[in-house]
């Protein structure tokens, strides 16, 4: 049965939030969902990873971070450093679905979830971090030009206590935590991955349930890089994931070597490139897939890859195909990274961020990094 009216709903503003996008999309595929897959993309996105996105998602859809057609345009030309929070509200303008599931490009499903879409507008699970406030990486909504145009003029007028848009919708649905329990998904909806640390044991009693992952905070999986050899994400010294956060990272990386990176290498065929590097760069962000290709190196034909299918489950292939594909991707490419360079913010924009209260705190203002740097001062 396939449900052509409802649809999850996902956000990237640029290529690097592309390829969690496309995992996200390709999670939603392997499980089978009934739903229609739909991303919400801005202008800076390019047309090659569009094309790409087109081939996971039944719909693309541009959007522009502000419309000068909206009332409160003006108003909200006072907040540009809201632009990306209000591009996540667009979701609401879908209005030719009738009720939908926004997921953050930064979560992934470990089994199918379509019996979300039985729950109402507004729901959504709680944030580890305040439990009051739901966390805005999982919700159910519907779509309505009325609640837009609600949205944006609460964005105008009252702005967002955290800077994004978690702030802003737990200000907006303010009754979530104590109206309607129905509305409350459980946290197994929107795991996220480092609260695996704050409740160990019942992470182990109940997380084999989890059904969807969220890899909320800085470090992102695209972050990391992965040897398709050992099948591992490999770890820099400076961090210390939880076992189970590596098996979630691999996990992501598992589904995009496996479904992602041959449509990557589809484009760059079309595009008769035959570098060893695929770029997308725009605004100081450059996306860079870097293969180590024995093929490229002597001029030996490369192998094709096999069909792409939407069945990546590991257990759903038998251990002498999976070993051939294993060798076949591990032949062409060794170690798989996306790399991009953040334009580097002012000592000013920094100091007005602390300032404001929007200190980085899993990356450079994390606690260990401060008292680092106070230790270092010290002594
Ligand atoms: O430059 C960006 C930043 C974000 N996004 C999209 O917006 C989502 C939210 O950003 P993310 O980096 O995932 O934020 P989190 O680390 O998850 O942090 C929290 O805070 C955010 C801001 O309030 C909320 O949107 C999240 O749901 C909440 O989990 C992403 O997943 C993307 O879909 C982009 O497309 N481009
Ligand atoms: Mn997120």
């Amino acid at each position: 049965m396939s449900v052509t009216d409802q649809a999850f709903v996902t956000l990237a503003t640029d290529d690097v939030y592309c390829q969690g996008a496309l995992v996200l999309g390709q999670s939603l595929r392997n499980h089978k969902t009934s739903r229609k897959l739909a991303v919400l993309i801005t202008p800076e996105v390019s047309s090659g990873m569009r094309s790409v996105l087109s081939s996971v998602f039944d719909e693309v859809i541009e959007v522009s971070v502000l419309d000068s057609a909206d009332s409160v345009h003006l108003a909200l030309m006072q907040r540009p450093e809201l632009g990306v929070t209000f591009t996540k509200l667009r979701c609401w303008t879908l209005t030719h679905y009738s009720k939908c599931v926004f997921m953050d490009a930064d979560t992934l499903v470990l089994c199918n979830v379509d019996e979300l879409f039985d729950r109402e507008e507004f729901s959504a699970a709680p944030d580890s971090g305040w439990p009051d406030c739901f966390n805005s990486g999982v919700f159910v909504f519907r779509p309505s030009l009325k609640t837009y145009r609600l949205l944006l003029q609460f964005a105008a007028e009252h702005g967002s206590f955290d800077g994004g848009d978690q702030g802003l919708l737990n200000s907006f649905f303010s009754n979530w935590a104590t109206a309607d329990i129905g509305k409350h998904l459980p946290f197994l909806y929107n795991l996220s991955s480092s609260s695996v640390y704050t409740y160990v044991p019942a992470f182990n009693h109940f997380g084999r349930d989890a059904k969807v992952v969220h890899f909320l905070g800085a470090t992102k999986p695209w972050n990391y890089k992965y040897n398709l050899q050992t099948k591992r994400v490999m770890q820099d010294d400076t961090t210390a994931e939880s076992f189970h956060q590596l098996s979630f990272l691999a996990l992501w990386w598992n589904i995009y070597s496996a479904s992602i990176l041959p449509l990557l290498e589809k484009l760059q065929k079309m595009e008769e490139s035959e570098s060893e590097e695929c770029k997308h760069s725009f605004n100081g962000v450059e996306v860079t897939l870097k293969k180590v290709s024995p093929y490229v190196a002597s001029s030996l034909p490369k192998p094709e890859l096999p069909e792409q299918t939407n069945d990546v489950n590991p257990s759903a292939r038998s251990p002498e195909e999976l070993a051939s594909r294993a060798n076949e991707v591990a032949h062409s490419i060794s170690e798989l990274s996306i790399h991009f360079i953040p334009a580097k913010p002012s000592p000013e924009d920094e100091r007005r961020k602390w300032e404001e209260g929007r200190m980085d705190y899993m990356g450079k203002d994390a606690f260990e990094h401060i008292k680092k740097k106070l230790d270092a001062f010290l002594h």
